[in-house]
């Protein structure tokens, strides 16, 4: 217990005191004291360099040295199909007048601003003749299986058989039909 009269806080003062002696920090000390530049080069030197990174494991060294860019025609044109079979296969079974409209719109677009200008100019002279039937889910991905057939007949490639378009473009997996659209596949009055 402190004497009476005495501060209650003086020992820790007096410890904190001595503790900033010893680091040469003493309250009368100007900043650009002597002994202080010691410290205050420390503090402002640049960090030291890191050590060189590991090399990369592997299978990321694989996946570096697989080719990214440019793509190639097939490639796009691949991958170009397979995003629209599997929107065709989320397609709602009951679409809203909106949906219905979106699918046209959205192969009207790929028409025109398709990175191939060939296959844009062909692709337009395909949708004139086909129209994009877009009513239900089985409709709209049956006819972008036969328009892809159309595209496959002019390029010389297998015929693809659309009865088994479900099987090869299905829904995808994703748990408690997480991925649907919303009000996908519920009866739901047009909007
Ligand atoms: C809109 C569009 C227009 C194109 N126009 C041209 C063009 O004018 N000239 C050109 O050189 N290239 C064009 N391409 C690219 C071309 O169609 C192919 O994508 C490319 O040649 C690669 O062919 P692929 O043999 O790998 O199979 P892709 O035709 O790309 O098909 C991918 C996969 O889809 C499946 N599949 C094939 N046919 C069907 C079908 N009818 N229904 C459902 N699934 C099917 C098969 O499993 C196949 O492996 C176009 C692509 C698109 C998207």
């Amino acid at each position: 217990m402190a004497p009476s009269g005495s501060n209650p806080l003086g020992p820790v003062f007096q410890t904190v005191a001595a503790f900033s002696r010893r680091l040469l920090i003493a309250p009368d000390t100007a900043p650009d004291d002597h002994r202080l530049r010691p410290l205050l080069s420390l503090s402002l030197s640049p960090p030291a360099p890191l050590p060189p990174a590991p090399p990369p494991p592997p299978e990321v060294l694989k996946q570096m040295d697989t080719k990214v860019a440019p793509l190639t025609k097939e490639e796009v044109g691949r991958a170009t199909w397979m995003l629209l079979h599997t929107i065709a296969a989320q397609f709602p079974d009951e679409p809203t007048r909106q949906q219905k409209r979106d699918a046209k719109e959205l192969m009207a677009l790929l028409s025109r601003i398709y990175p191939c200008k060939e296959c844009a100019d062909h692709f337009k002279e395909v949708l004139k003749a086909n129209p994009v039937q877009a009513g239900s889910q089985a409709e709209f991905s049956q006819w972008l299986c036969y328009v892809h057939n159309v595209v496959n007949r002019s390029l010389g490639k297998t015929i693809f058989p659309c009865q088994r378009v479900n099987a090869r473009w299905g829904k995808l997996d994703c748990p408690d039909r997480a991925c649907d659209l919303e009000g996908s596949n519920d009866i739901v009055p047009n909007r």
